[in-house]
């Protein structure tokens, strides 16, 4: 009260806004002179925050013009994590009036993140602002029980917000953020939130005005999550003061795909290709080597191989790069002899390519009847696998089943998977899988096809397969014909339209140039090339 009254004083008799950032013992912890219409609250110190938990600090400021609370002070709880804050309106003469107050919400409690009281006579406020406080943080602290470990869900997965923003319309994030959101699940996350966010520019600092990042930590607060996805490709320097502002773990789309492939590697050759992408990502990102920088290296996003650490040092980085490259190089020239060998045996090579989950393995399994694993995550095949394929007419083929192929295929990636890739060169026919009951199936078989020019693989004669035809409804399957008038429609779980994949294949190994079909005599084991067993332990 006698706060209110002094502070009404000073702030008439100098014309500016004054406030107080008060601890939850009632007493000031800084004083702030502002202008006649604002105030610019200082840099706090961060130590007290962590996920799901207050600054402990409430603001009450003066407003001179008898106006309630502004954009402004709300976004200043927000950012700040304040307890509250309110605005005291101060009268002609220099008494205080009226009381305009807010405060933040526990997650689920409504649509707003905050809850602004109605104004009240400053004399007759007998909100105990401790009080409300404490039952705030109480509730952000149970949720954190249901959870566990602050961030992490029921499931023990950590929760992440994905964050789309761009200048491109609505519906084309929305479907950029259903891939992310599959990307996402595959690494191990859960999505509580996702946030989109259509810019006339993209603000290169932050990507966002504050106000919006600001939201945007609530969001993440409110749900529990103390990591942001964003989708794209950020910055190492964006990265770092997204970071800094939001105070939670920032990651973008390349990191959690390098995130996925880290997962899934599982023979020499891939953990070797996924290190190296993962270190080639990282060496630029290291200039400085920093708070924001241990945050990047945390949990989703800074996993290495297997359960290897990654390395952050920039000197060791480079000669394991170098080390890594040696030894791809050696496992290069076997990959190249394995092809040789299978060339002289004479079997014409189809490869089975396609976007990620298109249904490439589980097609390699039909049509072999073997067991490649083949689920319903994103990036389930990372390293090449092949099988012989005997049809009833006694001809014989090798077929190959690929890694899978993303729009936006991070260029760290691509280099590291040119060995495996290399694999599509010895193609005498590659089978482009598509996913027939995915809705952006057309995009997804414009960015394989995208993909395979950029690989100069555009003259490799090439059928179209929509798969996945058993889950497609009648009016789509019109569609897609008219759409796809060369595809072969199938479906690699029931079998249906197998055989015509099978005839088309045949007719095309047969007919094309210099393709010796024929039984093979004395071939060596062509059943995997991946033959290199892994070592105990990791050097
Ligand atoms: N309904 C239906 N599902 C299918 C069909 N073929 C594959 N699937 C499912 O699609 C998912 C992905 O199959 P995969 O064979 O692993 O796909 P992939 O192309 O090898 O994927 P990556 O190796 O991750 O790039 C699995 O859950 C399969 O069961 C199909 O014909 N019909
Ligand atoms: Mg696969």
């Amino acid at each position: 009260m006698d706060q209110a009254r002094e502070l009404a004083a000073i702030s008439y008799g100098i014309g500016r806004q004054v406030g107080l950032l008060i601890d939850r013992k009632g007493r000031p912890a800084h004083i702030i002179v502002g202008s006649q219409k604002g105030i610019l609250i200082p840099e706090l110190d961060r130590a007290r925050l962590s996920a799901g938990r207050l600054r402990g600090l409430r603001l009450l400021h003066t407003h001179l013009a008898g106006e309630g609370l502004n954009e402004e002070d709300l976004t200043d709880m927000l950012f700040l994590r304040l307890d509250s804050v309110a605005a005291l309106t101060v009268d002609g003469m220099a008494q205080p009036a009226t009381l305009h107050m807010a405060h933040l919400l526990p997650p689920g409690a409504g649509d707003a993140p905050y809850d602004v009281l109605p104004p009240r006579p400053f004399d007759r406020v007998e909100e105990d602002c401790n009080a409300l406080a404490e039952a705030l943080e109480a509730e952000l602290a149970r949720e954190g029980e249901r959870i566990d470990a602050p961030g992490k869900a029921a499931s023990g997965r950590e929760k992440a917000v994905l964050v789309s923003v761009a200048t491109a319309p609505k519906a084309v994030q929305d479907a950029s953020l259903d891939e992310l959101a599959a990307l996402a699940d595959t690494a191990g996350l859960d999505v509580p939130e996702r946030v989109v966010q259509r810019v006339s520019a993209i603000n290169p600092k932050f990507l966002l005005g504050k106000g919006k990042l600001a939201e945007i930590e609530i969001v993440a607060l409110r749900a529990g999550a103390s990591l942001l996805v964003f989708d794209g490709e950020l910055s190492p320097s964006q990265i770092r003061n997204l970071a800094e502002v939001t105070q939670l773990r920032v990651i973008d789309r390349t990191q959690l795909i390098l995130d996925i492939f880290a997962q899934h590697a599982a023979t020499r050759s891939g953990k070797l290709q996924v290190e190296m992408a993962q270190l080639k990502y990282l060496q630029p990102r290291l200039v400085r080597q920093d708070r924001a920088m241990s945050r990047l290296m945390g949990g989703i996003g800074g996993r290495g191989p297997g359960e290897t650490k990654l390395e952050v040092d920039r000197r060791r980085i480079r000669e394991r790069i170098g080390r890594i490259k040696d030894e791809l190089k050696e496992l290069r020239k076997r990959r190249a002899a394995a092809r040789a060998g299978r060339a002289r045996a004479g079997l014409p090579v189809v490869s089975l390519v396609g976007y990620t989950n298109a249904g490439k393995s589980t097609l390699l399994n039909t049509l072999t009847g073997s067991a490649v694993l083949a689920e319903n995550r994103l990036f389930a095949t990372l390293d090449p696998t092949s099988r012989r394929l005997r049809f009833p007419s006694d001809h014989e083929i090798i077929l190959t089943d690929t890694v899978g192929f993303i729009r936006e295929l991070p260029k760290e990636l691509k280099e590291a998977f040119r060995a495996t890739l290399e694999e599509l060169e010895a193609a005498d026919l590659l089978v482009a899988v598509a996913d027939a009951s995915h809705p952006e199936v057309e995009a997804q078989a414009a960015a394989v096809a995208d993909i395979l020019q950029e690989m100069e693989l555009g003259d490799t004669p090439r059928l179209f397969v929509l798969n996945k035809w058993d889950a497609v409804s009648e009016e789509r399957r019109w569609e897609l014909r008219n759409l796809f008038p060369e595809a072969i429609a199938l479906s690699a779980k029931t079998r249906d339209g197998l055989s015509e994949l099978t005839e088309a294949v045949l007719a095309r190994v047969r007919s094309g140039p210099g393709v010796r079909v024929g039984r093979a005599e004395g071939a060596e084991d062509a059943s995997t090339d991946e033959g290199i067993p892994e070592p105990s332990a990791t050097p």
